[in-house]
């Protein structure tokens, strides 16, 4: 996904992306103004993991260098790929106002606000992206035999998000006749997975919020930990209803039973080495808990499943990769157990939120079609930003290098541009990204340290009121056959007992 104004056939050939902010006169970046430079694009050379073997296979190496090798680095508050704009959480001609973007839970919305939610997501499946284009080819193949045309294609602001997702999974492309290799993922299996996912979403809301002109437009999140086997959010006045005809389609009642998904001829990516386009093909396909052959993604994670994950203190655990133990990242991802063990027929919180859907929205290269991945996403995101927040990691927790590639903390996100890397998605959202989330946390469960404290506190209790009832015991046994005291109400027996008193005392 390139700026449309960079894609030209001296654009590429010259691998150079600095276009003008204003359409009236050069000036690369809005250097004039002060809004950025055209620089030289940093990408990371350091190892990755042993999971990708090659070397100048796959465009996506050292991102984006095999495309564009200088591009605009905007200063101050300003942003997008020729500056014209502001970065994330900023608003006005000189961006200096910051506006308050807040994510809330979906099914606190009002109707109208959920109405609104909907339509704008259905106003963006529609919507052309005014900036960015694809290329439906690799980039050996990207310029027409005569130099003159590009194959870039013009694509919907919701299809580019789903177009980003499939390009980082998708297979690396060794040639004709022979098998694509699919041990590759730049969003999924490795710490770069919510970083990526956090700018993935980012940059619909900001496009959506550009669409709608409204700034302080923000997504919400489907709270998916509530366990049990019904999806809440699947209603018409949401994400749409299971049909009452075909239990794996949506409801004629909502708009995206209307919607159409893209990329889903993979066979045909794998074989020609083409890419996913932008054409349209079938409707979505969803049939929550309804995966009678994997009882194991029938039940929604549990609230206590999220509590868990939020108490793994490392962010990441080597080898850095879905087999990983210990690691917060796999345990939110869903490749291991919330309490951190890894195990390889388990599949928890996201991972399991997106089987539970049962169809589009459960296979990789396809997922975001169903309009539910932005709501499970968002949710993934909050829990990332509250463990963030908890935890207060320094930026060197993200590792350096020998991840998986594409994951190591000074990658270029594949395939987002401007370029941005995983480090700068490593920070808490509110102070750093412009949003922030309304949200309530399952209570912590207590450490082992609270567990004995709360013990030996209890026990302390019990034993003193042990300890009062036995005396008082004690004392009323003694008093029936020494002394009597007045029962309520006794008057006679008072006097008796004063006298005896009086003159004991
Ligand atoms: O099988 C899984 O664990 C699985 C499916 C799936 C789909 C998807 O879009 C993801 O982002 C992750 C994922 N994991
Ligand atoms: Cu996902």
């Amino acid at each position: 996904q390139f700026p449309r104004a960079c894609v030209t056939p001296e654009g590429l050939g010259s691998a150079q992306c600095c276009p003008s902010p204003s359409a009236l006169e050069s000036d690369p970046c809005g250097a004039r103004s002060g809004r950025g430079r055209c620089v030289d694009v940093r990408a990371d050379a350091r190892a990755h993991g042993p999971q990708y073997p090659y070397d100048g296979r796959d465009d996506r190496e050292r991102w984006p260098r095999r495309f564009f090798t200088r591009t605009c680095r905007c200063s101050g508050n300003f942003g997008g790929f020729d500056c014209g704009g502001c970065a994330h959480g900023f608003t006005g001609d000189a961006c200096e106002r910051r506006v308050p973007v807040v994510r809330r839970n979906v099914m606190q919305l009002r109707a109208e606000e959920k109405r609104a939610f909907v339509n704008a997501l259905d106003q963006a499946k529609r919507v052309p992206h005014p900036h960015i284009v694809i290329a439906p080819r690799r980039y050996s193949e990207m310029l027409a035999p005569d130099n003159s045309t590009t194959h870039f294609q013009n694509i919907s602001i919701y299809n580019l998000f789903v177009w980003t997702h499939y390009y980082s999974v998708s297979k690396t492309f060794l040639g004709a006749g022979q098998d694509s290799f699919g041990g590759v993922d730049f969003s999924h299996e490795g710490p770069g997975f919510l970083t990526w996912h956090r700018y993935h979403l980012l940059q619909l809301e900001r496009d959506m919020q550009d669409m709608l002109g409204d700034p302080s437009f923000a997504l919400p999140y489907w709270n998916f930990a509530i366990g049990g086997s019904e999806c809440d959010i699947c209603t018409d006045d949401l994400m749409g209803a299971r049909s009452s005809f075909d239990s794996s389609s949506i409801s004629s009642n909502s708009v995206f039973s209307r919607w159409r998904v893209i990329c889903e001829s993979v066979e045909e990516y794998d074989t020609l080495g083409t890419i996913c386009n932008s054409s349209e093909s079938s409707p979505i396909r969803r049939n929550p808990a309804g995966n009678v052959a994997r009882p194991m993604v029938q039940r929604l994670p549990e609230p206590q499943d999220v509590a868990a994950c939020l108490e793994l203190t490392a962010f990441d655990s080597p080898p850095f990769y879905s087999t990983s133990s210990d690691s917060f990242r796999n345990s939110i991802e869903g490749y291991s157990a919330p309490q951190g063990n890894y195990d390889p027929a388990v599949r928890s919180l996201h991972n399991l939120a997106h089987l539970f859907l049962n169809g589009t929205g459960g296979q990789t290269h396809l997922s975001p079609n169903d309009p539910i991945f932005v709501l499970l996403h968002t949710f993934t995101d909050a829990v990332f930003d509250e463990w963030l927040r908890r935890h207060s990691p320094d930026a060197s927790i993200y590792p350096l290098e020998n991840t998986p590639i594409g994951h190591n903390r000074e990658f270029n996100m594949v395939p987002f541009w401007p370029p941005v890397t995983n480090a700068e998605m490593f920070v808490t959202a509110a102070e750093n990204l412009g949003y922030s989330y309304e949200a309530e946390w399952p209570a912590r469960p207590l450490t082992p340290t609270q567990i004995v404290t709360v013990a030996v506190v209890t026990a302390l209790i019990v034993v003193a009121i042990i300890f009062a009832a036995s005396t008082c015991a004690v004392r009323s046994r003694a008093y029936r056959t020494e002394g009597r005291q007045p029962l309520l109400g006794d008057q006679h027996q008072r006097y008796d007992d004063q006298d005896r008193t009086q003159s004991v005392v």
